[in-house]
């Protein structure tokens, strides 16, 4: 069996207070990047708009603009931030989301930013899943009023350690997104995230560990800690879940930092004891084999 993660690592989550100042943001997260870095972590992980509240109305106000790539500092203070903070750290940086603002277009993205340890943007995603529910007398939330979706598969090589996957929040409920990430080869899939009292409850868990038994993959939520005069109750609950589908480490509703180690081990180990990975019938289900699943990376 191939090595899909060269080395372990350790992986780290970020469950940050956020608030209505972006610097004070920015600062926040450099501070518990540096204290998770400190203890060891190779990939951190911020949670989705840890530059801003979210919601609807904040997304104009706090977008910035990323492309042409790379953006001055005015263009995009967070962009710089996120580089400088990852070669400070000496990790991979998967920078949560921000919100994104592209001129010719006028339209507005929910995007995260990978960074290697020197700092070099590694890969951009934009949210592809626009979180659009209603479930009446408990939350309605559109995306998609001002938000527009991006259209790709994120996959990214950290050549030291294998590929990981990044995708945001809602992203998380589509198993395809997933699944094409893991049959390219991917040992972790993250999701910089931000669930909510009503669907945190429901859904948050579960969604972590059935992408992970899925896909035989190690699977980091990451969300902003729980602030109740907020407008939006972010669930909390960060969480790193193994490809057995075991949840390794969980945190509360407050801030801070959730770790756990990751070997080519265990997900060896996983896929020995149960090989689904050998068992597929792509003649029963050939939509969805390999040589038919086509995407841009
Ligand atoms: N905030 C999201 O994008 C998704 C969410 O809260 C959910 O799926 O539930």
């Amino acid at each position: 069996m191939a090595k899909l993660l060269k080395q372990p690592l350790k992986l780290a989550l970020v469950q940050l207070s956020t608030g209505a100042d972006k610097t004070a943001n920015l600062a926040r997260a450099r501070s518990k990047v540096l204290e998770a870095s400190s203890k060891g972590a190779n990939i951190v992980v911020l949670p989705e708009c840890f530059n801003s509240p979210y919601g609807t109305k904040y997304f104009p106000k706090y977008a910035e603009t990323l492309l042409p790539s790379p953006p001055t500092k005015e263009q995009s203070p967070s962009f710089h931030a996120l580089s400088d903070l990852a070669k400070e750290a000496k990790a991979y940086l998967v920078g949560g989301s921000i919100p994104e603002y592209w001129a010719e277009t006028k339209k507005y993205y929910n995007t995260s930013l990978t960074f290697d340890p020197n700092g070099k943007l590694l890969a951009t995603h934009r949210k592809v899943h626009l979180f659009d529910i209603d479930i009446p007398g408990k939350i309605t939330f559109r995306e998609s009023e001002v938000l527009s979706p991006g259209n790709k598969v994120t996959i990214v090589d950290l050549p030291e350690y294998g590929k990981i996957a990044v995708a945001i929040c809602y992203d998380v409920r589509f198993p395809e997104l997933a699944m094409i990430a893991a049959r390219k080869g991917a040992f972790l899939l993250l999701y910089p995230g931000a669930f909510n009292l009503t669907t945190g409850a429901l859904h948050w868990e579960l969604q972590a560990r059935a992408r992970a038994v899925d896909n035989q993959v190690y699977v980091g939520l990451c969300s902003p800690a729980r602030d109740m005069q907020a407008d939006y109750n972010a669930w909390g609950h960060s969480m790193i879940v193994d490809p057995n589908a075991g949840v390794m480490a969980e945190l509360g509703e407050n801030e801070d930092v959730v770790y756990a180690d990751l070997s080519n081990e265990k997900i060896e180990e996983t896929r020995k004891g149960i090989p689904i990975y050998t068992q597929r019938r792509f003649d029963v289900y050939p939509d969805v084999s390999e040589g038919k699943i086509k995407f841009e990376e």
